[in-house]
């Protein structure tokens, strides 16, 4: 039977996207050429998130971009049939990317999201930020910004809830 227990409750949630926010500012030096690309599905909504913390810090509206990864991903076949749903209608050339995703698990969905992005343009800098980093990496990828490191097993499940998806903001861990 699957245990399952909440580590993060909304409030701090909250807390940690604040902090989040303003260690982006912090790191760059305001928003200036700052552009923000959530990884979809949940990724989005947290880049949103982050946006708007921005707004009220600095009353600055900092372009956020929706990213489709399907068509990167590894485990399957590449079809140029599949229309992708990205939806970045600013150009990243140039531009300080921050990717943020809810959970960085193996890193293998980074590493599609920055084959990704490099289709849009050639980018100054590309940094990311997650909410949950749950260790297992399988590639040399790091997260510049982190919500909370969860050490996990494999055999656990990370299971990000988000108000504007699931009706409530926490974070819950399961185990099989
Ligand atoms: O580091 P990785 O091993 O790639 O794992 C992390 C990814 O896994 C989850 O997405 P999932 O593929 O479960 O789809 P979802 O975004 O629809 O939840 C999560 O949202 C991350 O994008
Ligand atoms: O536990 C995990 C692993 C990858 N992605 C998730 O959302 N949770």
């Amino acid at each position: 039977m699957a245990f399952t227990k909440e580590i993060i409750d909304a409030e701090t949630m909250g807390r940690s996207l604040k902090r989040i926010s303003h260690e982006i500012l912090e790191r760059n030096k305001g928003t200036k050429d700052l552009v923000i690309i959530g990884i979809k599905s949940k990724g989005v909504y947290i880049a949103n998130r982050i946006a708007k913390n921005i707004k009220t810090i600095e009353d600055v509206e900092v372009s956020v971009g929706e990213l489709d990864i399907t068509n990167y991903r590894d485990d399957i076949e590449k079809d140029e049939s599949l229309n992708s749903t990205s939806k970045i209608e600013f150009s990243v050339e140039g531009k300080k990317v921050v990717l943020i995703d809810d959970v960085l698990y193996t890193g293998r969905t980074v590493r599609a999201a920055l084959d990704a992005i490099m289709d849009y343009g050639r980018a100054n800098e590309i940094q990311l930020a997650t909410l949950i980093d749950r260790g297992h990496r399988e590639l040399p990828i790091r997260p510049d910004y982190v919500g909370k490191n969860i050490p996990t097993s494999k055999q656990e499940q990370v299971i990000v809830k988000l108000l504007e998806k699931d009706g409530t903001d926490g974070v819950l861990i399961s185990k099989k």
